[in-house]
């Protein structure tokens, strides 16, 4: 329903993270920290009330695969199990609409921090791209955290993170010469995956740091090789 009283905030977060998304890494002064293949993982080192709450922006090329299809697996609860390694708990807390649902999520602990919990909307949407002149949509998902009285910040067992995620997936057609249909070998999906993530309690930086250095290309590289297992022999997503 457009009538839930989330809506409004969806609709703005989604559009400005969709923004952010597009503009790549030309924008600001982000630092490569991590680099394998065609993946290229970006940070910028920021602090927020003396937190680690470095903004990340990864590139990817995936061949084989469509934006939609990326979005597809990563915005379904029932594939996150799959890919998602650090999670311990998934709750759908409430289904607002076909392309927008409320998670709750405990992570596993990560030495040394204390276990970490979210709650978040997260919304799939796709736009057909202004200046892409083969005209294929944009697809995009994007996790914000929210609140519910249901799940209290405080509640004792878990420190509640903050965090804005958006995965924004361009899909890159190159139709055969001899017009025979277009083929997974046609296809490449060229992802920009952002995220902020504030840990909600003090963890020492370099230990943060280090967590960052090593769950986020294990977190893409994983989920990216998920989605190709997943679709190699469906029939393409568009
Ligand atoms: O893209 S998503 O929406 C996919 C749905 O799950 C998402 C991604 C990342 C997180 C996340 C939550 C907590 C923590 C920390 C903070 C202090 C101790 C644990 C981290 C740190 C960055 C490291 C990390 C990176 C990737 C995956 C897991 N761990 C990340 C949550 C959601």
């Amino acid at each position: 329903l457009t009538s839930h009283p989330l809506w409004a905030d969806i609709r703005k977060v989604t559009k400005e993270q969709m923004h952010y998304a597009s503009l790549g890494v030309g924008e600001g002064a982000w630092q490569l920290f991590a680099e394998e293949g065609d993946m290229k993982m970006y940070r910028r080192e920021e602090e927020l009330n003396g937190l680690v709450i470095d903004p990340l922006k990864a590139c990817h090329i995936v061949k084989g695969v469509t934006g939609r299809e990326m979005c597809h697996y990563f915005f379904s609860p029932q594939y996150r199990k799959d890919w998602e390694t650090t999670l311990e708990q998934m709750t759908v807390v409430e289904k607002i609409s076909d392309d927008a649902l409320i998670f709750h999520q405990v992570h596993k602990r990560i030495w040394p921090t204390a276990q970490r919990d979210a709650l978040f909307w997260s919304h799939m949407t796709h736009i057909t791209d202004p200046n892409d002149h083969d005209a294929h949509d944009i697809w995009a998902v994007v996790n914000n955290s929210t609140q519910l009285p249901k799940f209290p910040t405080k509640n004792g067992k878990c420190v509640r993170v903050t965090l804005t995620v958006c995965l924004y997936c361009q899909t890159l057609i190159t139709p055969p010469k001899d017009g025979t249909a277009v083929s997974r070998d046609d296809i490449t999906c060229k992802i920009t995956y952002c995220s902020v993530v504030n840990p909600g309690g003090w963890v020492p930086a370099s230990a943060l740091r280090a967590v960052y250095k090593r769950e986020y290309p294990k977190f893409l590289k994983r989920f990216t090789a998920y989605v190709l297992s997943q679709t190699k022999n469906e029939p393409i997503l568009f």
